[in-house]
């Protein structure tokens, strides 16, 4: 096993340069930099041949190894005789893997193909995204969080807990790679509709980061998940022999936000002012907290503030084509008043008022949210969470949804509630008399908190209904027509908003980006997807997308001065799709 310093070194060049595809912006995702990085960390460099090179799941081919390379890399007789190509590992992986008929074992062995050759891994993932995306993702990461305890086997991020107060930049030396560009980061404390999952929320950093690769081009040694573990609310976890986390309450205060201002402070000491720094799944009583506190001086987004606005108002635009008229003309009610719900308004208004010369306040007007109380108005505006301020119309007092729909009159009906079955028949019946073709969003994940199924949008509507949801519904059939449920989901999103930050070399986030990533996916919506009902284009061609997403958030970061990549490249498409990272096996000399 003759891996040595030595050998990398020669080989910044393990790797053949003639073989590189993707990842080829020297700057931004020059692999070759990152082994010269790496071999200042002696932990990673023993991966060059023999046994730990099948142990290392960057490199790692399996059996995809060449009779050449089998030799050079000492690994004649660690493999069987048969040499595979990518390809076929890829059949054989899917084959297995569609044999598993609960969800949760398709999650458990994605993630082992993940910690055993990275590169298939993204293959898999990127070749067959629609199905796999909800075994990655929503719905399943949602199982995998909650019994995140028993399936735990390796660290998939960093785990940063109030025991390591006054250590968090040392905790972050400890990662082993070094050219971090994108950190997801949660404290648990909202995981999907499902709440407080404390420590095993760590699931959803890991989600989201895999789908930063696959969806968006972002190469995997550059992202890095973070849980930020406080303690947790959740007695049943606490109670739970085999919970990974804190066992506590969780903290909060002052406490809670030394340790996060320690956490940003780290982050850009160790990582540069350019990282990114997702913001998910954390409460509301601390997202627009947090938010607000560090967008003035890091590069942050709240996925579910603003990315979920983002996908909302991109479907949104793309419906006009089939509803006519402008936004503005439409009036929206949302079930759910928290940080989707208020995100997803605030940017509606926005795009109104930059539309059209209506004042941002009036435009707020035709939008109007209910919370677990009732319908938000003027009444309630002293007794109101400072997020929901704006949005305390004149109005009486309505307790229910279905009042709410019948007084209000709303076209558009979005659900934030994070409570499933709460679009009930009667609901849906009432935005189906109102309008021809009512626009229903239930966005709560996972599918079991959706707020109603696709099943019942089209049945109680007879089919009129512009259908869709936050995690995944197969396609249904009503009256012999095939209805095509859209994902609305931040995940059309932010691979794609990441991206172009990150290839700009973007040092902030404005509002402003959101709206240029909303209209770049409105647009890729085709006359061919609108004769099918569809707002949002298939997630088969989600890599082309997050590209059209990527240049046109570079190029607003180019225009409000807020990029640093020099010079602006020309075709910023072309730039983010050469950007990207592709996981086609490399050829190793
Ligand atoms: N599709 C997507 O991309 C995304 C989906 N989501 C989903 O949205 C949901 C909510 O997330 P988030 O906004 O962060 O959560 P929050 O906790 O911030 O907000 C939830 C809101 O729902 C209200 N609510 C709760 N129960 C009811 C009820 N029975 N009737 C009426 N209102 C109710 C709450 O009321 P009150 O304020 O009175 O407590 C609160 O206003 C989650 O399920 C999440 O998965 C989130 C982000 C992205
Ligand atoms: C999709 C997402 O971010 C959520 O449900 O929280
Ligand atoms: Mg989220």
């Amino acid at each position: 096993m003759s891996s040595t310093l030595k050998q990398l070194k020669d080989g910044e060049s393990v790797i053949d340069p003639k073989s590189t595809v993707g990842g080829g912006v020297d700057d931004v995702y020059g692999e070759d930099r990152a082994s010269e990085d790496q071999l200042i960390t002696p932990w990673t460099v023993s991966v060059a041949s023999g046994y730990t090179l099948l142990r290392d799941p960057h490199h790692n081919k399996g059996l995809a190894f060449t009779e050449r390379e089998r030799d050079s890399h000492y690994l004649r007789g660690l493999l069987p005789p048969a040499v595979a190509t990518q390809e076929l590992q890829e059949k054989k992986l899917m084959q297995n893997i569609r044999s598993y008929e609960v969800p949760l074992h398709k999650y458990v062995a994605m993630m082992e193909l993940e910690e055993r050759n990275e590169r298939l891994f993204y293959k898999l993932l990127i070749d067959n995204v629609e199905e796999l995306l909800p075994v990655v993702y929503t719905p399943t990461v949602g199982e995998a969080c909650q019994k995140y305890g028993s399936i735990f086997k390796r660290p998939q991020g960093l785990y940063i807990s109030l025991k390591e107060k006054g250590k968090i930049l040392e905790v972050l030396r400890n990662w082993p790679e070094r050219n971090i560009q994108v950190i997801v980061v949660t404290d648990g404390e909202r995981i999907l509709g499902l709440g407080d999952l404390g420590c095993q929320g760590m699931g959803i950093p890991v989600g989201k980061l895999a789908l930063y690769t696959a969806l968006g081009g972002v190469r995997p040694s550059a992202c890095l998940p973070v849980t930020i573990d406080v303690g947790t609310n959740n007695q049943k976890l606490l109670d739970d022999e085999f919970y990974i986390g804190l066992r506590q309450k969780r903290a909060t205060g002052k406490e809670y936000y030394d340790l996060l201002e320690e956490f940003m402070s780290a982050v850009k000491q160790n990582y540069g002012e350019k990282v990114l720094i997702q913001f998910e799944d954390f409460a509301n009583h601390n997202a627009f907290e947090l938010l607000a506190k560090y967008k003035t001086s890091h590069l942050v987004f709240n996925d579910d503030i603003q990315g979920t606005a983002s996908v909302v108002l991109a479907g949104l635009i793309a419906s006009l084509k089939l509803l006519g008229g402008s936004l503005a003309d439409h009036t929206f009610l949302f079930l759910g008043a928290g940080e989707a719900g208020t995100g997803i308004a605030e940017l509606i208004a926005l795009e109104i008022s930059s539309k059209t010369n209506i004042p941002i306040e009036e435009a707020r007007k035709k939008i109007w949210l209910v919370d677990s109380k009732g319908l938000i108005v003027s009444s309630r505006k002293e007794s109101l969470q400072h997020f929901k301020k704006s949005w305390a119309h004149e109005h009486e007092p309505l307790t229910t949804l279905l009042d709410a729909v019948k007084a209000i009159k709303p076209s558009v009906l979005i659900g934030t509630s994070g409570v499933g079955q709460t679009f009930t028949k009667d609901v849906v019946e009432a935005m189906a008399a109102i309008n021809e073709r009512p626009l229903i969003m239930a966005l709560s994940n996972p599918t079991s908190q959706a707020e109603c199924t696709a099943e019942q949008a089209y049945t109680w509507t007879e089919g009129r209904v512009i259908f869709s949801s936050g995690s995944p519904f197969d396609p249904y059939e009503y009256n012999g027509n095939l209805f095509i449920p859209g994902q609305a989901n931040n995940a059309y999103i932010f691979p794609g908003l990441g991206f172009g930050l990150v290839i700009s070399g973007a040092i902030r986030v404005h509002d402003e980006m959101l709206l240029a990533a909303s209209e770049a996916l409105a647009n890729q919506v085709t006359q061919e997807h609108y004769d099918k009902g569809m707002i949002y284009p298939p997630l088969t061609n989600i890599r082309k997308i997050s590209a059209h997403i990527a240049a046109n958030v570079a190029a607003k970061a180019f225009d409000l001065g807020l990029a640093t990549r020099l010079p602006r490249p020309a075709d910023l498409v072309k730039y983010a799709e050469s950007c990207m990272y592709t996981p086609n096996y490399r050829t190793y000399r």
